[in-house]
């Protein structure tokens, strides 16, 4: 069978997962299509970047793709699944990564019965290590499971969750990159306030959020065990720390969360 995938979608999170797809090795460059509704010069950016092939026609993407990856906003999967609809066919495997739309819902947007996997991986698939979580329609097989998998393990962790907690995955995962790099902006800021030059400041930063992010990976220690490991009593650590409890920080990252969820939610009612 053809291993050509197409991407209906050419924003910045197809970008990630193609750039990702490509580093790994996954596919080679003649085996990506991508389309898009409009935007034709992000068709010829990724051309220009990745030389994959862009295809303005829909059926001409799609028809002899094994994948088809919808990455369109939620309220464009409608429109871009009308689009190809008539074009897929009932071997092939259809992957969205919007968010809050359900495998349901898109089955009934497609109309007909083609296996559908949702996925939410996030923009660090550009680096190969999104951390993705996907969930069967009721029409994908274990098979199908495999190959979403495989799919996203290209570019980074993979896991298989239930439809339900897709909204919190999104909350966590999906949109979890942009709170990290939202403190280290706002750290950023401080330590220049503070008169430390940028570049120093953001290098340090980078490192401090590589090697704390290391640390959860390999030291088989907890999170809490880690930040207690930091903080000596009547130190630094544990000023700062307090000064993050007076500021409601654990208050503003529940809602945050929370908030993002219920977004989720919402999208997917549209
Ligand atoms: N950006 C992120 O970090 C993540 C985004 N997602 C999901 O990925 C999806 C895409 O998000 P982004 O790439 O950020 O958005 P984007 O706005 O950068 O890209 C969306 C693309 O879809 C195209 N498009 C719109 N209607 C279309 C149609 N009818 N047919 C073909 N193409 C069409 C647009 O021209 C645009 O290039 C969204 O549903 C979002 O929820 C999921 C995980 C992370
Ligand atoms: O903000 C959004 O709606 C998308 C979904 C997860 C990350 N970006």
């Amino acid at each position: 069978m053809t291993k050509k995938m197409a991407f209906v979608g050419a924003g910045s999170m197809a970008e990630s997962i193609l750039s990702g797809i490509l580093d790994s090795g996954f596919l080679a460059k003649e085996d990506i299509l991508v389309t898009n509704k409009s935007d034709f010069e992000r068709l010829e950016h990724l051309e220009r970047q990745y030389q994959i092939q862009y295809v303005e026609d829909k059926q001409e993407t799609v028809t002899d793709a094994r994948i088809v990856l919808l990455a369109v906003k939620p309220y464009d999967m409608e429109a871009a699944i009308a689009s190809i609809r008539d074009y897929l066919n009932t071997d092939q495997l259809l992957i969205s990564v919007a968010a809050g739309v359900s495998t349901d819902t898109i089955s009934e947007m497609l109309g007909r019965e083609i296996p559908v996997i949702r996925a939410m991986p996030n923009t660090s698939a550009a680096a190969g290590e999104s951390a993705t979580a996907v969930t069967r329609g009721r029409l994908a097989t274990e098979e199908h499971l495999h190959t979403a998998l495989e799919l996203f393990r290209t570019i980074g962790t993979a896991t298989e969750v239930a439809e339900e907690d897709m909204h919190t995955v999104t909350a966590i995962a999906g949109s979890g990159p942009a709170y990290v790099y939202y403190l280290v902006e706002v750290m950023e800021e401080a330590a220049v306030a503070a008169g430390l030059g940028k570049q120093t400041a953001h290098e340090l930063l980078i490192q401090t959020i590589a090697g704390a992010g290391e640390m959860l990976k390999s030291s088989g220690l907890d999170p809490a065990q880690l930040r207690k490991n930091i903080t000596s009593p009547g130190g630094t650590t544990q000023a700062g720390l307090e000064a993050l409890d007076e500021g409601e920080f654990q208050k503003a990252v529940i809602s945050c969360v929370e908030t993002a969820r219920e977004r989720s939610i919402e999208l997917g009612k549209k």
